[in-house]
């Protein structure tokens, strides 16, 4: 997967979160967004995913010499964000098997990801009993074992413990080959298996008054 930005950007009402921003996303390839809370990595990252339109600008994703349209990017693309819910009245075997029914997976069965998870004694547990933690591991799971040449973490160790974010980088590292990999972080260990960065607040737009102060 291959992702190109040109002259993008993103106003919401009258206020500039980002613009002027021109980027090739090269595959296999792992990208750290960065930039302080509110400075617009969790909407860059939306408007990658497709999720979000840009104001200004174009994005282009391709996949096999193929530029994809918006309804075959969702097939190509795994997604998770501390925003994002999970069913709660499932157990976990059937969150995973629900899951499965709609996205191709790594693993070679529930069970599979289930024991990946370190999970096993929950495979019964209905989400709504998960701790917070436990949650993100699971989001987690479902989003890297998803067989998608593109994945986009969101502040993807919010929730963990020492434990969880050993667990996550272990993860991330064994399922990064052969995809494109962006994260959303200001956190420094969430990034750290990277190869390139990006600060997000080099693109924050500046009134041509203000430039000139
Ligand atoms: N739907 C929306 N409508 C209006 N403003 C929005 C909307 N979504 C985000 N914003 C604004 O855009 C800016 C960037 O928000 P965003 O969530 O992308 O930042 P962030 O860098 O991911 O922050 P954090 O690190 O706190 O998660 C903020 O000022 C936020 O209030």
């Amino acid at each position: 997967m291959q992702i190109k930005l040109s002259g993008f950007g993103k106003r919401y009402n009258y206020e500039w979160i980002f613009r002027n921003l021109d980027y090739s996303f090269l595959p296999n390839t792992a990208y750290a967004i960065l930039g302080h809370n509110g400075s617009g990595k969790s909407t860059l990252l939306n408007m990658i995913s497709g999720y979000v339109s840009p104001s200004e600008g174009t994005i282009s994703h391709t996949y096999a010499q193929k530029t994809l349209s918006l309804e075959e990017l969702y097939q190509h693309l795994s997604f998770t964000a501390p925003y994002l819910e999970l069913i709660e009245e499932y157990t976990l075997t059937e969150t995973v098997q629900f899951h499965a029914r709609f996205r191709a997976m790594r693993t070679t069965s529930t069970t599979d990801l289930i024991d990946r998870l370190y999970l096993t004694k929950a495979k019964d547990k209905f989400v709504k009993d998960f701790s917070s933690g436990m949650k993100q591991r699971l989001k987690l799971g479902l989003a890297i074992y998803t067989d998608a040449p593109l994945l986009l973490l969101d502040e993807p160790t919010t929730n963990l413990d020492q434990e969880g974010i050993n667990w996550y980088l272990e993860h991330v590292s064994q399922n990064r080959k052969d995809r494109l990999v962006i994260v959303s972080s200001n956190v420094a260990h969430e990034y750290s298996f990277c190869d390139e960065e990006i600060n997000i607040t080099d693109y924050h737009y500046q009134s041509p008054k203000i430039k000139s102060l």
